[in-house]
C-alpha cells in the first residue's frame, strides 16, 4: 500500500536521509523509531508531501504520490505534526475542518457533521466541543488535533509523536483507538513514538532510524537487546511478564 523507494533527503547540503526502503500495508500499525534528530520527523513530512525528497519514490496504491492534486492526497493521507498552534475556533469547527477534503461543496453534508460527532464521542471530546482550541489543556488540544486527522478518514495516518503531552491513560487510550482504526477500518497507522514500550505493546512493525538510515524493520523478531542498545547507544535488557516484551535500560551507578 504504501512504498518508498531510494529515498534521499537533505536540508541544502546537511544530509538527513539516505536510500530509506519501506514497504508497509493497509492494517498495520507501523512504528517509526529513533534517536532525537535522526530523522524521524523529516521522514513523515515527505510522505505526507511537506518536504520533497532529493530522490526516491514514494507511492501509495501503486501511484508516486508527486501525482495526486493536493485535495486527492489529502483524502488519502492523514498527518499529525510533532507542533501545532491553537487558533480561535471552537474543537467542532477544528474537527470539521479535518473534513473538508470530502466537501462537495462549500458547505460540510450531513455525512460530514456526523463523522464529526463520532470521532468526537470516540476521542472523549463531548463536553469540550464548543470550547475554543487556545483554551484547552496541551493533552487535550493533542487529542483534538489526532481526531481531526481521523475525521478526515484517511488510508493513511501519519502521527509524530502523537502521546507527547499525554497522560499515561490518555496515551494508552489515544494508541486504542488508533490501534483499533487500523485492525477495523484497515487504516495505514504510521507513528513517531519514543516509548520503546508502548510502541512495543501497539505495534505490528518497527521502523529504527539511525545514521540516516533504516538501521532495522520488521515485526516484533526484530526487538533485541542489540538492535535496540546499538540504535539508542545504551545497554538495554528484554524482559516478558504477561508474554508482553519489555525494554529495561541498564543503569549503573557510579
Ligand atoms: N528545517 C530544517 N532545516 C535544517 N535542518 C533541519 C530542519 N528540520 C530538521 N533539521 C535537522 O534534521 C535532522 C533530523 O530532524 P528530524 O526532526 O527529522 O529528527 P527526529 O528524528 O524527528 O528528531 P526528534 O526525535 O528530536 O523529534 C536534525 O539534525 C535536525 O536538526
Amino acid at each position: 500500500m504504501l512504498e518508498v523507494q531510494g529515498l534521499n533527503f537533505a536540508f541544502k547540503d546537511f544530509e538527513v536521509l539516505k536510500e530509506i526502503k519501506l514497504k508497509v500495508q493497509k492494517g498495520q500499525f507501523v512504528s517509526i523509531l529513533g534517536n532525537n534528530g535522526a530523522g524521524k520527523s523529516t521522514f513523515l513530512k515527505c510522505i505526507a508531501r511537506i518536504l520533497k525528497p532529493q530522490s526516491g519514490i514514494i507511492m501509495i496504491d501503486g501511484k508516486d504520490i508527486s501525482y495526486y492534486s493536493s485535495n486527492d492526497l489529502a483524502k488519502v493521507v492523514g498527518y499529525v505534526p510533532q507542533r501545532y498552534t491553537s487558533t480561535r475556533l471552537t474543537v467542532f469547527e477544528s474537527i470539521l475542518i479535518g473534513r473538508k477534503p470530502h466537501f462537495a461543496g462549500i458547505t460540510p453534508s450531513k455525512e460530514d457533521l456526523q463523522m464529526v460527532e463520532s470521532v468526537i464521542e470516540k476521542f472523549g471530546l463531548k463536553h469540550l466541543a464548543f470550547r475554543y482550541l487556545d483554551e484547552l489543556s496541551g493533552g487535550e488540544m493533542q487529542k483534538v488535533v489526532i481526531a481531526r486527522a481521523v475525521a478526515q478518514q484517511p488510508k493513511i495516518l501519519l502521527l509524530d509523536e502523537p502521546i507527547n503531552n499525554l497522560d499515561l491513560k490518555n496515551q494508552i487510550e489515544v494508541l486504542s483507538i488508533l490501534k483499533k482504526l487500523s485492525r477495523e477500518n484497515e487504516i495505514l497507522v504510521i507513528s513517531v513514538l519514543h516509548d520503546l514500550n508502548l510502541a512495543i505493546k501497539f505495534s505490528d512493525y518497527f521502523v529504527f532510524i539511525k545514521d540516516k538510515c533504516v538501521f532495522a524493520s520488521g515485526g516484533r523478531e526484530i526487538i533485541s537487546p542489540e538492535i535496540i542498545s546499538n540504535v539508542y547507544g545504551i545497554e538495554v535488557k528484554i524482559e516478558t511478564s504477561d508474554n508482553q516484551l519489555f525494554v529495561v535500560p541498564v543503569i549503573r551507578m557510579i
